[in-house]
Formats: structure tokens, sequence, C-alpha cells
């Protein structure tokens, strides 16, 4: 059994939490107050337990519809710069010691900024909150382009640019079912040939298809979710069948960043213990635990991390083994992801 204690301090990797997915209950109400945003509620705790419900839909659309409080709110670079800087403080509080934090910079145009005046502000934000953190921490920016959206190669093209600031990678995310990881080649095929890292959000809330066109069309690094690569494992009493793709992604290594809580709320997984990252694990894929939006499913690397180990029985070496996973994973450069390993998670885990 691991201890409440132990979950805390134990170092975490986190790959996929959406930053305006993650504020503060209290930060939004003070925030929609200033700009006179109206909210559903006004008190910072039952705000809180509306993103909980309202996201809890069985449906990734309407889940996705709870972010137009979160991202009106996020449409200054002070307001931006105070919700990247209270993230990586609550992630730090929470043990986590790596953090790759993914937003759609085109989503916080309203008020007048610019792409680069939002990835400034992340940037700054991110820099404040390492520099305050009650424990040590890294935090690096994934950008993000909206599927439905046609501004994919604009946003890769700024993620290259930055890559040298703060920035380590791409992804796309939003409505999947309508929208395939295709629509966007010209962008994935750009990221590759600058030698750019990038993540597809895939197989969450569609299947097989959209996780097979993300590695084999698209060249995808990571898949956001890619819980629906159990569609080709089956299971015959404690024989397991693995189908192409999944063979392919298991072989690979293609890291899977899956976030349970999420999938319950849009109905991607029934339960906890039934959700695939069980069997995924049992089978060895390069499985990684995450968060995706904190504030949407009221979670926490930590309070994921307890959701599994009670589901599955999962101990310290288990946890050790995600951690490792993530890490490995990462899109910082390969000394940087060492020296986190050997430095800080092995000499955790070794004396635990
Ligand atoms: O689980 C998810 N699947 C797909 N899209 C998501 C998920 N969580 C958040 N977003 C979308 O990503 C945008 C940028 O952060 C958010 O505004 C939300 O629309
Ligand atoms: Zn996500």
């Amino acid at each position: 059994m691991i201890t409440p204690e132990e979950l805390g301090a134990a170092p975490k990797v986190l790959l996929h939490d959406h930053l305006d997915g993650g504020l503060r209950p209290e930060t939004v109400v003070e925030l929609g107050r200033e700009i006179g945003h109206g909210l559903p509620r006004s008190d910072a705790a039952e705000l809180g337990a509306w993103f909980v419900e309202s996201a809890d839909s069985g449906s990734l659309e309407r889940y996705l519809e709870t972010f137009d409080h979160t991202v009106a709110v996020m449409q200054t670079a002070e307001a931006i710069k105070r919700v990247a800087s209270e993230c990586v403080q609550d992630l730090a509080a929470d043990g986590v010691v790596y953090a790759e934090i993914r937003y759609a910079p085109e989503q916080h145009l309203h008020r007048g900024l610019t792409l680069e005046q939002v990835v400034d502000a992340v940037r700054e934000g991110f820099e404040h909150g390492m520099a305050v953190a009650e424990r040590p921490i890294v935090v690096r920016q994934l950008l993000t382009a909206m599927r439905h959206m046609a501004r994919s190669m604009e946003i890769a093209e700024l993620a290259v640019t930055y890559r040298d600031a703060g920035v380590v990678g791409f992804d796309i995310a939003g409505a999947e079912a309508g929208f395939p990881p295709t629509r966007h080649l010209d962008a994935f095929e750009y990221l590759q040939r600058e030698n750019a890292h990038f993540t597809i959000h895939a197989g969450e809330a569609f299947g097989l298809p959209s996780i097979w066109q993300a590695i084999q069309w698209c060249g995808a690094d990571r898949l956001g979710h890619g819980v629906r690569i159990i569609d080709d494992i089956t299971q015959d009493g404690d024989k397991v069948e693995l189908g192409r793709l999944a063979a392919y992604v298991r072989d690979r290594r293609i890291p899977l960043e899956m976030c349970p809580s999420s999938n319950l709320q849009t109905g991607a997984a029934a339960s906890i213990s039934e959700h695939p990252i069980g069997l995924l694990t049992k089978l060895r894929f390069r499985v990684t635990v995450n968060t995706d939006n904190r504030l949407m499913s009221g979670t926490s690397m930590s309070r994921e991390l307890a959701l599994l180990a009670e589901a599955f029985g999962y101990d310290l070496a288990d946890l050790r083994w995600f951690a490792i996973n993530a890490m490995k994973s990462a899109f910082l450069p390969f000394d940087e992801r060492l020296a986190i390993i050997n430095n800080t998670i092995k000499p955790w885990y070794d004396s635990h």
C-alpha cells in the first residue's frame, strides 16, 4: 500500500495537461470579475464543482464546452501569466518534477494579443512559477492547434520559432470525430522536416483509424490518450492477441498519454477498473499517466495515481515505471531527460 504522503512526495512526470484545463477555481472567479465575464457560479468552490459536473457529460463535445469559460478569462498577458505561474506552483506542490503543458495560442487572441505575445506570456508565467515553486520543477510548453480550425500550419511554425524558448513540441486537440489528423498533414510534414516533435490527440472519441492516421500518415511521436488501441487487442481467457497496429505501437515503444479520469467523463472508458490502462500496462506498452484537465476532472497527478493504485494494486515500483516511462518519452533534449531520471527520479525511488 502506498501512503498518501509517499504519493505526494514521489517524483511524478506529466506529459499531457492543458493549461486552460487546470486553472484554480478562485482564479477563474477573480479573473472573470475583473473583465466582467459572467460565470455559471460566483463562489469558487461551487464553480469548481460546476466544472466537474458539466464535464461529466459522457461526450467529448460537451466536455469541451466548459473551456469557453476558462479560455474567456485568459485573454490578456497578465491573466495568462498568472494562470501559467499558478499551474507550475500547483504541479510542484503535488510532487511533479517535469511537465509539458499544452494550450492553443489561437484561442487567446480575442482581446488583441498576437500569437507571439501569448507564447511569451506563458513563458514568463512558467519562469515565474519555476522560480517561486516550493519544490524544484521543470516545465515546458506544447503548442496545440485546434483540429476543427485551419491554423495548424501557422501554429506549427510558431512551435519551431519558439523551440529554443521553452516550447518543446506541437499537438492537435478538440473534437475528434469528423476531424481526422490527416486534415493537418501539411503541418505534420513541415514539423518532420524541421526535426520537431509532436503528439496527436487520437483514439479518445474515435477509434483505430484515428490512431493509425496519427502514426502512419502523420508520424506522431506520441499519442494523446490512444485508449482505443484496445480495439486492436483480443483477449480470450489468458490468451491475448495484438493486431498489427497495436503490435506496431508496442514494438515501436510509442508513448500513450493516458488520462483515466478524463476518459470516464467523456465516455471513453466506463470505470477506472475497466480502463484499458490496466491491460496495456500489463502488456508493457509505453504507458504514461496524466491529468488532462485538472479543473474539469477535479484531479491531480497524485489523485490519478491513487485511483490506479486502488483499482490495479500498483505499488511504488509501478509508479517509478510510469515516471521513467514518461520522462523517457518527454520532448526535452535527451541529456536533460537523463539528468532528471538519474538525479531526481531514481534516487527517490531507490530510497523508498
Ligand atoms: O481530452 C481532450 N481531447 C481533445 N481536446 C481537448 C481535451 N482536453 C482539452 N481539449 C481542448 O484543447 C484545447 C487547448 O488546450 C482546449 O481549449 C480544449 O478545447
Ligand atoms: Zn487532452
